[in-house]
């Protein structure tokens, strides 16, 4: 099975309500989706966001990596070469991860595909059923009181609510959704870099003192500050899990050495791709240390090929923020992997299993 072509769409999905986080609030979800095509007629997909504020990549840098760089490389590579795909893909050019990841695991859907097996199963298998917790947006605490009800009355028993903007109101929005959710839902928290590391060590304190329990703290400062996640992993009893600080398996192995952080949170678009997903998943269960497969804001084709990493790796990845298709209005692609809220499960079919995409805008 040999690349032929690598040929490019735009998938827009809108979501239910605005995603809103210290960094950014969104709309719609707008995705490049990336098909590999082989001379068996076989068709790989991945997708990538232009998520910018947290990888650095755009529309027009994820597409141009590939066109210009990416996709010459991968012309005539047969899918059975797999790893030294992978090094193609990794090598030849800097950063733009989200572009590598969207390639990357469309070339696992197709070796997938060649064994007629669901990714997972190439990845080591692993019981295919998963649960997602839901994402809160920062709001009004009124407002995200009710969307945390209304998360739990969907079946959403973990609740990552998003911080960050604003220290004292933060205090009293955890307080808030912690009185009304209290032993119905857990708690964790993102501050997407919005505080400093004395004013998180400052919150977690008085939180903590409050009696609210919170299951974690994730990159309550900016991506750059290792010294300042360790000082507040150092001085607080919630474990701090690093997100913007830890893109691949290097990053990883520095937060480790330093004791940054307790926990860390992998994506495809900070790692590149499955195979360093898998690496820092690896390194991470050498050291006892848990992670988190997350996502960014992503519709159902790159999700669904993280829902395979976990289920492969659900020794050592035991938290799930993988609910970009469940804050969509609607999911366009049909697959193997059926999002149902919190519940994600991987069906029988070959590969990444898609079988359709809705309302794909071809770029080519
Ligand atoms: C969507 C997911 N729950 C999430 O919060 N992901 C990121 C933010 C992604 C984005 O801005 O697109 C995170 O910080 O964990
Ligand atoms: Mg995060």
């Amino acid at each position: 099975m040999k690349i032929t072509d690598i040929r490019l769409g735009m998938l827009r999905v809108p979501l239910k309500t605005p995603f809103k986080t210290a960094l950014r609030t969104v709309n719609s979800i707008e995705d490049i989706v990336v098909m590999v095509e082989t001379d068996t007629g076989h068709i790989g997909y991945g997708e990538a966001p232009a998520t910018a504020v947290i990888t650095g990549d755009i529309h027009g840098s994820i597409i141009e990596a590939i066109r210009t760089v990416i996709k010459p490389k991968l012309i005539g590579q047969n899918i059975a070469d797999l790893n030294h795909i992978n090094k193609l893909i990794q090598g030849c050019i800097m950063k733009n991860y989200s572009a590598k990841a969207a390639v990357e695991m469309a070339v696992y859907d197709l070796f997938a595909q060649s064994y007629k097996t669901p990714l997972y199963k190439i990845l080591g298998g692993g019981v295919p059923k998963i649960t997602t917790d839901i994402t809160i947006s920062v709001d009004y605490i009124d407002k995200m009181v009710a969307d945390s009800l209304s998360a739990i009355d969907r079946g959403f028993e973990t609740l990552k609510v998003k911080v960050g903007k604003d220290i004292g109101v933060d205090i009293e929005r955890v307080k808030a959704i912690y009185a009304a959710v209290e032993g119905k839902a857990l708690i964790r928290l993102d501050a997407n870099q919005g505080w400093t590391a004395k004013e998180a060590v400052y919150a977690l304190h008085k939180l903590e003192s409050a009696g609210v329990r919170l299951e974690l703290i994730e990159q309550p400062v900016k991506a750059h500050d290792l010294e300042g996640l360790k000082f507040i992993t150092e001085r607080v009893h919630t474990p701090v899990m690093a997100d913007e600080s830890s893109f691949g398996p290097r990053e990883v192995i520095d937060l480790i050495k330093m004791r940054a952080a307790d926990i860390i949170n992998i994506k495809l678009m900070k790692t590149g791709g499955i195979a360093n997903a898998i690496k820092i998943a690896d390194i991470c269960a050498s050291y006892d240390m848990q992670c988190m497969i997350g996502c960014m804001l992503e519709a159902s084709i790159s999700v669904a090929a993280a829902v395979h990493v976990a289920v492969a790796k659900s020794d050592v990845i035991t938290k799930i923020d993988l609910d970009g298709p469940s804050l969509c209005l609607f999911d366009p692609v049909t697959s193997s992997v059926k999002f149902n809220d919190a519940d994600i499960t991987i069906e029988d079919a070959p590969g990444l299993g898609i079988t359709a995409i809705q309302g794909l805008e071809m770029l080519d």
